[in-house]
């Protein structure tokens, strides 16, 4: 197993979500056409102008959904909706088995962990707070979404920084997201890009641009001596 030896300056963790914490498919809406008794929208328009605008928000909302956008109001709508099933327990946050131990090892060694992720703060909280692990806020020690800037930007990275007061060589960012490693490299800090089952497939010129691991396990630091 090909280990990634974290930089000596790294004091601070900082995690996406989708990709790297927990499979893509946990966000990603599927299809229900499929499902034996799928109801489908009724494609005829009433004349009621309100139940029309009702319909074409909906429409809306499951096209973004479709394509997977990561717009700052989609993913705060989804926290919203979400929130009940978690509460009722007929939703549990998925988390990759190495994650949990990972980071319980890291907050002992020292490090501080954040997450960044397109998910709203709202759902991030919901997601680890009511994972399939129990509750997992109390290892984390806080959360970024896009109200402090677009992933892909350099300067929202630049933000998180200084919202943690933290130099940007002292954070190291996991991700699946290629364009946002880069954003991150820019704005100084260190990164690792995750593979995980179902992730996008990496280039080789990917490959060879940044440390790529499969697992945390593959994470090793510099107290660890190995
Ligand atoms: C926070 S739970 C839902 C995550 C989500 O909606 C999402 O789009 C995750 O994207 P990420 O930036 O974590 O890859
Ligand atoms: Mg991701």
């Amino acid at each position: 197993m090909a280990l990634f030896s974290v930089p000596t300056p790294v004091t601070t963790i900082l995690l996406d979500i989708e990709g790297t914490t927990t499979p893509i498919t946990f966000v990603k809406a599927e299809k229900d056409s499929h499902i034996d008794g799928f109801v489908p929208i009724p494609s005829a328009i009433s004349d009621n102008e309100t139940e029309n605008m009702i319909q074409a928000v909906v429409d809306n909302v499951y096209w973004q959904m479709s394509l997977d956008r990561k717009t700052t109001a989609l993913k705060q709508l989804q926290g919203h909706m979400w929130r009940s099933a978690y509460i009722t327990g007929q939703l549990k946050g998925e988390v990759y088995e190495d994650v949990v131990p990972s980071i319980r090892q890291w907050r002992e060694l020292g490090f501080k962990l954040y997450i960044y992720s397109s998910g709203s703060v709202e759902a991030q909280k919901l997601l680890f707070g009511y994972s399939i692990e129990g509750n997992l806020l109390k290892l984390l020690d806080g959360h970024f979404d896009t109200t402090v800037g677009h992933k892909v930007e350099s300067k929202s990275y630049r933000n998180i920084a200084d919202s943690i007061r933290c130099s940007p060589e002292n954070i190291l960012f996991l991700t699946d997201v290629v364009k946002e490693a880069f954003a991150a490299e820019k704005a100084g800090l260190h990164v690792a890009v995750v593979m995980r089952p179902g992730n996008d497939a990496l280039t080789d010129e990917d490959k060879s641009s940044y440390c790529c691991i499969t697992s945390f396990h593959q994470i090793n630091f510099p107290s660890e001596n190995n």
